[in-house]
């Protein structure tokens, strides 16, 4: 779906200097020359990409074809793999001024380069445990979740960010009716499925096998999904073991699952390189590429953007369809 002329660029967050962030994005920056964007970063970070930048003062000014950089202030070099404490605080700045932007329309959405979680909290205290998190504090508490897709699956952990051992206590009836309703209405809005089906996991193995290895799903996981079954065209819970394979994909639009790794591994399993997290609930558009910082390959020049090329493409689509909506 081409942007219009006149849509805003998207901005794009430099995320974590020391990590492969940069390099993806100025890979992506010439594989994509039909989609406007933008970076909030460091242009010294971005050097001896073999990509030709350009300094910007305006998002109005950004290109299509040369990697635009609108200056922000993340201090010292890059150091591939070893995060610096002093750029913390520019890290987490870009994002809050990355939202900004979209907010008011500077910029059509926010496509967000992985940060290491670890580095912002050392070196910035950062309360969050990630962007999403961040961004829904930003959006004044909104209700958000996380979906990671691809071509072939969509997947949104109930829970998100929190230790295994917290799981059961943090998946409540509102959380989980919140979820599927936020992410009902994603994808009627951003995926254009005008009648989503959505899959929902149990929480323990066998979904419970009726309450013999959990007792979630008999006590008040079933009911919830049938309530709200005819609203939202959800069904299970199902064992979370058996519903990946491709014949079970086939019956869903997304699959709602109740903590990270039971929605994340399916995912990037079938399509690391490929896949995208984006952000649904929030007032403006926000996608990511689904990997992190890779420390391990920083600096060697082999990080592979296909990832940020398509988190792109899936903001500039998704505005594209907002714009006409
Ligand atoms: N949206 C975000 O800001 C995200 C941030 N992270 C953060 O990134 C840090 C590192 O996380 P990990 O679990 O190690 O995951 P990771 O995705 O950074 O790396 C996992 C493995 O995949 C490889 N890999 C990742 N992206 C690649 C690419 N584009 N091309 C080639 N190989 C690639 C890495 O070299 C590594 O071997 C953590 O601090 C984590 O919290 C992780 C996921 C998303
Ligand atoms: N594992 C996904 C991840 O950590 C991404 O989190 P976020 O920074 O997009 O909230």
């Amino acid at each position: 779906m081409p942007s219009s002329p006149a849509s805003p660029p998207l901005v794009v967050t430099c995320g974590e200097p020391a990590g492969i962030g940069p390099e993806v994005i100025a890979k992506a920056r010439a594989l994509i020359p039909d989609v406007p964007f933008f970076v909030l970063g460091n242009p010294d970070h971005f050097d001896g990409f073999g990509v030709e930048t350009h300094v910007i003062d305006d998002p109005a000014q950004a290109s299509s074809t040369v990697l635009s950089i609108l200056p922000h202030d993340i201090p010292g070099p890059r150091t591939p793999g070893v995060p610096d404490e002093r750029q913390a605080a520019g890290v987490i700045s870009a994002i809050a001024r990355a939202v900004d932007m979209a907010s008011t329309g500077a910029a059509s959405g926010i496509v967000t380069a992985p940060i290491h979680k670890k580095a912002l909290k050392d070196g910035a205290d950062f309360p969050h445990p990630g962007h999403t998190e961040y961004l829904a504090a930003l959006a004044g508490g909104a209700k958000v979740v996380m979906m990671l897709a691809c071509p072939e699956l969509r997947v949104v952990p109930a829970t998100i960010h929190i230790a295994l051992d917290r799981v059961a206590a943090e998946l409540t009836p509102d959380l989980l009716e919140t979820v599927l309703r936020v992410t009902h209405a994603g994808l009627r809005r951003d995926f254009a499925v005008a009648a989503p089906r959505i899959a929902v996991a149990g929480l323990n193995p066998h979904a419970g096998e009726g309450g013999t290895m959990g007792r979630q799903e008999v006590e008040w996981i079933a009911a919830l999904v049938a309530r709200l079954a005819p609203d939202l065209g959800c069904f299970g819970p199902l064992p979370a073991d058996t519903m990946f394979h491709a014949a079970a994909r086939a019956t869903y639009d997304a699959a709602v699952c109740m903590y990270h790794d039971q929605a994340l591994i399916p995912i990037k399993t079938i399509d690391f390189a490929g896949g995208v997290n984006v952000t649904l609930g929030l007032p403006f558009i926000r996608t990511s590429p689904d990997h992190g910082t890779a420390f391990d390959i920083a600096g060697r020049g082999v990080a592979d953007p296909t990832s940020m090329v398509a988190a792109i493409r899936m903001a500039r689509d998704m505005a594209a369809r907002r714009a006409l909506a």
